[in-house]
């Protein structure tokens, strides 16, 4: 068995090397010629998966993407080619979730929404989507979900219409970038769109860029009424729009899946694919490989705040992980398409929620408490 990994996987080499002669390539540097005799290829979304590149392919028995996103795989040209692929679907819901929950939380601080009566519209109630709906369930905030697909399948959710979610405080987007069909994303958020949302509404794009006209974007973005715009994604990656970038709220080079578990938890899909396609048992686990838990400190004095009651979540969750800082260092260090695959490249990926052990509680605050643990804390 001969399989070829992208270099961004995290432990590829761990993972697939007990399962045949495997060797890594760097991002963009992938020939057609290097697939001669290769069984499994596996990338992640910065390698493009098509016709040309699978020109020399002789024996692909599989290709595996280690991310939720498949935009970047010709899936219909590997269907009539007989070549099976598979997505890491999910690997990195709770990161992304996690992510916007920052994103949240600083609104809040800064007084762009008050989320003790805001309500977020979900776009896009697959994985992502209800992470962050659990995770705001937890904390009281109201959020609503807009999947028509899910809902013609007869999903049993409460769903809402378009014209809901754009009268929504807070705007995120969490579905797939798509061109063909009933329900393709590509521009969907459109000028029309855009034209109707207005300077006290929050809109978060953590999906992909396509799915927002982005010309029509910086157009609306230069009015006096603009909405507040968080980008994680942007149209043709890594050769971005630098004009949009200080008209954006926050900015950061699609980093919002990078969690430790995320991008491990990919890893091991393709890997358990690999297995399984071998017929062997999938041995190595990811507990094999994450850190230890870091310890946070629960300031109490937050507890005792009764003019907020999400001031020891948002102190906790923002300590594990604050959208700001990556923001700033994207707009430090931004100058083009290399630095924008070079800061994606080097990013130091973060630990979820739920890598993290809290102390500090005592039986004083058990609603507290009861809050942290349900939002994925390990309470010591
Ligand atoms: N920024 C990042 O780092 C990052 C990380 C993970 C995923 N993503 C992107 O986010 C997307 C969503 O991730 P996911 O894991 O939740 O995928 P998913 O497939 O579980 O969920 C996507 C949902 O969108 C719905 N949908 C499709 N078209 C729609 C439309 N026109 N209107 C409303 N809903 C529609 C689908 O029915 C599905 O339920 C991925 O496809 C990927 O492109 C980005
Ligand atoms: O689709 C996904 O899973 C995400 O967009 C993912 O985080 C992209 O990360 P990359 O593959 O570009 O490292």
């Amino acid at each position: 068995m001969k399989i070829r990994y992208e270099n961004s996987l995290p432990l590829a080499a761990e993972f697939f090397s007990s399962l045949g002669h495997a060797e890594g390539f760097d991002t963009g540097t992938l020939k057609p010629e290097d697939l001669i005799g290769v069984d499994v290829l596996a990338v992640r979304s910065t390698t493009q998966v098509h016709a040309e590149l699978l020109s020399c392919a002789n024996r692909l028995l599989l290709v595996g993407t280690a991310t939720a996103g498949i935009n970047h795989l010709d899936t219909a040209y590997l269907d009539r080619a007989g070549i099976r692929w598979m997505s890491a679907a999910g690997c990195n819901a709770q990161a992304v979730a996690e992510y916007v929950l920052s994103v949240l939380f600083n609104a809040h601080k800064q007084q762009i929404t008050n989320l003790n009566n805001a309500t977020v519209g979900i776009v896009g109630a697959g994985f992502v989507g209800t992470a962050l709906a659990e995770l705001l369930e937890v904390l009281g905030i109201a959020c609503v979900l807009y999947d028509p697909p899910l809902q013609e399948r007869g999903d049993p959710r409460d769903f809402v219409s378009w014209q809901r979610i754009e009268e929504c405080d807070v705007i995120t987007l969490h579905v797939p970038f798509t061109r063909n069909g009933d329900y393709a994303t590509e521009a969907m958020i459109n000028e029309q769109v855009l034209s109707k949302l207005n300077c006290k509404q929050l809109l978060i794009n953590a999906c992909r860029g396509e799915v927002i006209d982005e010309p029509a974007l910086k157009q609306r973005l230069m009015a006096d009424d603009a909405p507040v715009v968080v980008l994680d994604v942007f149209a043709n990656e890594p050769g971005i729009d630098m004009e949009l970038l200080p008209l954006l709220w926050l900015a950061t080079p699609h980093i919002a899946g990078h969690s430790i578990e995320g991008k491990l938890l990919g890893t091991q899909r393709v890997y358990q694919a690999v297995c399984e396609l071998l017929g062997i048992t999938a041995d190595k686990t990811l507990s094999d490989f994450l850190p230890e838990r870091p310890n946070l400190h629960l300031d109490l004095e937050l507890c005792r705040d009764q003019s907020d009651n999400l001031a020891p979540a948002l102190s906790l969750a923002l300590s594990v992980y604050d959208v700001t800082n990556d923001n700033n260092n994207f707009r430090q260090g931004m100058t083009g398409a290399e630095t924008f695959s070079a800061m994606r490249k080097a990013y130091g990926i973060r630990r979820e929620i739920a890598g993290h052990q809290v102390d500090g509680l005592t039986q004083a605050q058990p609603l507290v408490a009861a809050q942290l643990a349900q939002l994925g804390f390990n309470l010591k």
